[in-house]
């Protein structure tokens, strides 16, 4: 799939690597960019599954674009190879750095005994004086809409309010790219759209952020400046939130048509 055609861009890219020299190769403004990446699960007898095959995907500077299909398609495991939690077999990659990676579970990652303090927890590893580490946290938490929760102890919030303290802790320390994993499989339809909104109000609040969301929830779509769709391990379909809507609506009606005919 040529995806030059999806965002209008003619600029073909011929190398993809994380250095600075690298990087002026590559169309100004993308912030993620996977090409022709697979990856294969070995198991102990030595044999391997192949989950991402030649998978691609390219996604705009300052967008937050959704990654959608079915379960076991390899969402999770593309989310992963581009936050670098596993290496691809093969293919090239390109992440705007820091990137950050929030799991499903915000208890694997909410970790102090209150908001103020877990989204500081990161800050520690930066030359920082406490009047800036506390103008970060304030500024992070008036992002995602959690500034007069402050004082609270985590394990008084819901898992929305949670996921968007994950998220504040990713903004204080000034990442670019945020890789999101079904974050709101889990939430009820509050904490959904509560997370969602803080997604939303990152990127408006700093057009240098970007956003890779995975979702099963298609109601999710429309706050999506585009979206992908995987179909086992590579994306078969890149639109906007309505064309990739319609376009899994008719995939789920003929599986419907099928197995009832
Ligand atoms: N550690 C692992 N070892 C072996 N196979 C794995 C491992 N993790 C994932 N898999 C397999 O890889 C495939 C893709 O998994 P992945 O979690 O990426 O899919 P997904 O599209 O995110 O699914 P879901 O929507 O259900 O979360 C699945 O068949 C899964 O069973």
């Amino acid at each position: 799939m040529d995806l030059s055609t999806v965002f209008g861009v003619s600029t073909r890219i011929p190398c993809l690597h994380s250095s600075p020299r690298a990087r002026s190769n590559i169309t100004e403004n993308v912030a993620i960019e996977g090409r022709n990446l697979s990856f294969s699960f070995a198991t102990r007898q030595g044999k391997f599954f192949p989950i991402l095959k030649d998978c691609s995907l390219r996604v705009p500077s300052g967008q937050l674009w959704m990654l959608l299909g079915p379960n076991g398609c390899g969402k999770s495991t593309l989310l992963k190879i581009l936050a670098g939690l596993l290496q691809p077999t093969s293919g090239t990659l390109y992440v705007t750095r820091p990137k950050s990676f929030v799991f499903q579970n915000p208890d694997h990652q909410v970790v102090m005994p209150t908001v103020e303090a877990d989204v500081a927890f990161g800050l520690g590893k930066f030359i920082l004086t406490e009047d800036e580490v506390r103008q970060r946290v304030s500024k992070a938490l008036d992002d995602v809409g959690m500034s007069t929760y402050m004082q609270r102890p985590v394990q008084t919030l819901s898992g929305g309010q949670k996921q968007r303290v994950a998220i504040a802790g990713a903004l204080a320390e000034a990442c670019k790219v945020l890789l999101l994993d079904e974050l709101t499989t889990f939430l009820d339809q509050n904490d959904q759209i509560g997370v969602i909104k803080a997604v939303k109000n990152s990127l408006v609040a700093s057009d240098e952020i970007t956003a890779l969301w995975v979702t099963h929830r298609l109601e999710e779509l429309k706050y999506a400046d585009g979206a992908f769709y995987m179909e086992n391990g590579r994306v078969v379909k890149v639109g906007d939130g309505s064309s990739i809507m319609d376009f899994i609506n008719a995939r789920q009606a003929s599986y419907f048509n099928q197995t009832n005919s």
